[in-house]
């Protein structure tokens, strides 16, 4: 058995994970910790979950991998200076390892893959994501780790600049720059989670779109990073990692 604890246990994604924990025959859901609970609830687990918030995610990550506890970790706000802090946590604890992954819906790392994969055939790529309005970060975590994707496969491959001729525009009417790459942010009413990725040629357009329907859809990849953490060694980003692509 392995010994889970959850971050962010009352929130939309904590919920489903605590059920989806205490569903698995071979994890433990041994610690839930929300807002206003005391975190060393947590000293017994052998990995702790994490989908909370992105200002509070850091201190959260520090305080496992100084306690020996391999962080699982969905909550977005990740830029390379956070992740270097990370590297640097587990540098100090050897033995402690943790999985970062901005999205666990094995259908939203495919069309990632996908994205990096179609990229360096096309013009233009842009990328338009579609979130509920409760949402603090923007653009999404799966929205900048796709435009990153898509710009490391275009400069490998050498791809020429992407074409537009935008002289003038309101603020933020392009959208946010991520490594090249514009992504426009929606956040509405009724929606959970969507991304479109536009691949745009000469009299083609190949749209890669990914729905989220429920937010259960996200355990099956947290319990795969659950088992697979302790094994995994230093800091994996990505469920891809363990997804054999
Ligand atoms: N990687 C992935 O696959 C996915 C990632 N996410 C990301 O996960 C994060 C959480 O999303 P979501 O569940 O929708 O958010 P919610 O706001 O519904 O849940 C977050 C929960 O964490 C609690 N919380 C806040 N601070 C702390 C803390 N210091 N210690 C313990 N608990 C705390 C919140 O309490 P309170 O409300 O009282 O502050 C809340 O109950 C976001 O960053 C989101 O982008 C979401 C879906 C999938
Ligand atoms: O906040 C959310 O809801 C989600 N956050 C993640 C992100 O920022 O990419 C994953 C998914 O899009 C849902």
């Amino acid at each position: 058995m392995i010994r889970v604890g959850v971050l962010g246990a009352r929130g939309r994604v904590g919920v489903e994970v605590c059920k989806a924990v205490e569903a698995a025959d071979d994890l433990e859901l041994v610690a839930t910790v929300d807002t206003g609970d005391p975190i060393e609830a947590l000293e017994g687990a052998e990995v702790v979950v994490d989908f909370t918030h992105p200002d509070v995610v850091m201190d959260n990550m520090r305080w496992c991998i100084e306690h020996g506890i391999h962080p699982v970790v969905g909550t977005t706000g990740f830029d390379a200076d956070r992740l270097e802090r990370v590297r640097g946590w587990l540098e100090a604890n050897p033995g402690v390892n943790a999985l970062i992954a901005p999205n666990f819906g094995i259908a939203a790392v495919l069309m990632m893959h996908f994205a990096q994969q179609a990229a360096r055939y096309f013009d233009s790529v842009e990328i338009v994501e579609l979130h509920h309005p409760n949402k603090a970060d923007a653009p999404s975590g799966t929205a900048r780790r796709t435009a990153e994707l898509v710009a490391q496969a275009r400069r490998k491959a050498g791809t020429a600049p992407m074409p537009d001729a935008t002289s003038s525009e309101l603020d933020g009417a392009r959208g946010a720059d991520v490594d090249g790459v514009h992504v426009h942010a929606v956040r509405l009413a009724g929606l959970i989670a969507h991304q479109e990725v536009l691949l745009g040629g000469d009299g083609e357009i190949l749209t890669i779109r990914h729905d989220t329907m429920n937010r259960a859809s996200f355990t099956p990849g947290v319990l795969l990073g659950v088992r697979r953490v302790r094994e995994i060694p230093g800091l994996t980003v990505g469920l891809e990692h363990l997804l054999d692509l």
